[in-house]
């Protein structure tokens, strides 16, 4: 399949101090593409994430988005951070705002769209992550499952053209996982281009087009899922799955 490349990522590198986070990552991500990041804990795998739309400036590298450079400042690197969405692991909700309020406020704001506009667009997405009847609710009168789900139609409110999920199930109580995992899941379904950060392997295996293994900063292993947990090849991999399937 040839690659219709959204976002790019070249010889990029990043220190946090002496500790060298970011080793030369080169990493393209097609258009509807499902790219899931796993690793040991440690391995760079948030800043990789968080780097894609620049909540954590790079050293060196090129970062591209649909072919644009991303740059270090200004209007255009607001315009390209909207064509991103982020979910978190914690949900950042505004907590004293109702759901829809929640998934209205960034298009009115970022957007430009009419409140009412906005609120419409807000309601078919709550639809859409199945939340249509908790609108007028405030987060903590939802579980941690139902909070993610609001994140995740905020995030598409702004009509992006990619999701960066970073660890979006790491702050749920297990019975409220695969409600998240089963969101995103559709969304992959539909073609949405994402890249996840996550230890679900289950994930990974069923939802994944491209596993990209790191550890110590680099991608050691960029394969199909099929190939990656049936025969990986880098002893890294290899102890970090036999580590894994031990749980
Ligand atoms: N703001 C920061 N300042 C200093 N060091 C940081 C900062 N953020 C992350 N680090 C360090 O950078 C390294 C990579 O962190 P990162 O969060 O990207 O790893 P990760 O692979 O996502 O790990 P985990 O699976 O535990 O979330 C870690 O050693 C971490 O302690």
């Amino acid at each position: 399949m040839a690659v219709d490349p959204l976002i790019e990522l070249r010889d990029v590198n990043k220190h946090f101090g002496p500790l060298h986070v970011l080793r030369d990552i080169s990493l393209t991500v097609g258009r509807g593409e499902v790219v899931v990041v796993i690793g040991p804990s440690g391995s760079g795998k948030s800043t990789l994430c968080r780097a894609i739309n620049r909540l954590e400036t790079v050293e060196s590298g090129t970062i591209l988005i649909d072919g644009e450079p991303l740059p270090a400042e200004g209007k255009d690197l607001a315009r390209l951070r909207a064509e991103v969405g982020m979910v978190f692991q914690s949900f950042n909700l505004f907590a004293h705002k109702t759901v829809l309020a929640n998934v209205s406020l960034a298009q009115v704001k970022v957007r430009g769209r009419g409140k009412r506009e906005a609120d419409l667009r807000s309601r078919e997405l709550l639809e859409r992550v199945g939340l249509a009847d908790q609108a007028d609710k405030f987060p903590a009168q939802l579980s941690g499952g139902q909070q993610q789900r609001v994140a995740i139609a905020r995030a598409l409110a702004m009509d992006p053209k990619a999701l960066l999920f970073d660890e979006p199930t790491s702050a749920l109580d297990p019975e409220m996982i695969n409600e998240v995992l089963e969101v995103m899941r559709q969304l992959a379904q539909e073609g949405m281009t994402m890249v996840v950060v996550t230890h679900e392997m289950g994930f990974a295996r069923s939802a994944a087009n491209r596993v990209v293994f790191m550890a110590d900063g680099r991608i050691v292993e960029d394969r199909s899922p099929e190939e990656f947990f049936t025969a990986p090849e880098s002893d890294r991999a290899k102890d970090f799955l036999s580590k894994i399937l031990k749980h």
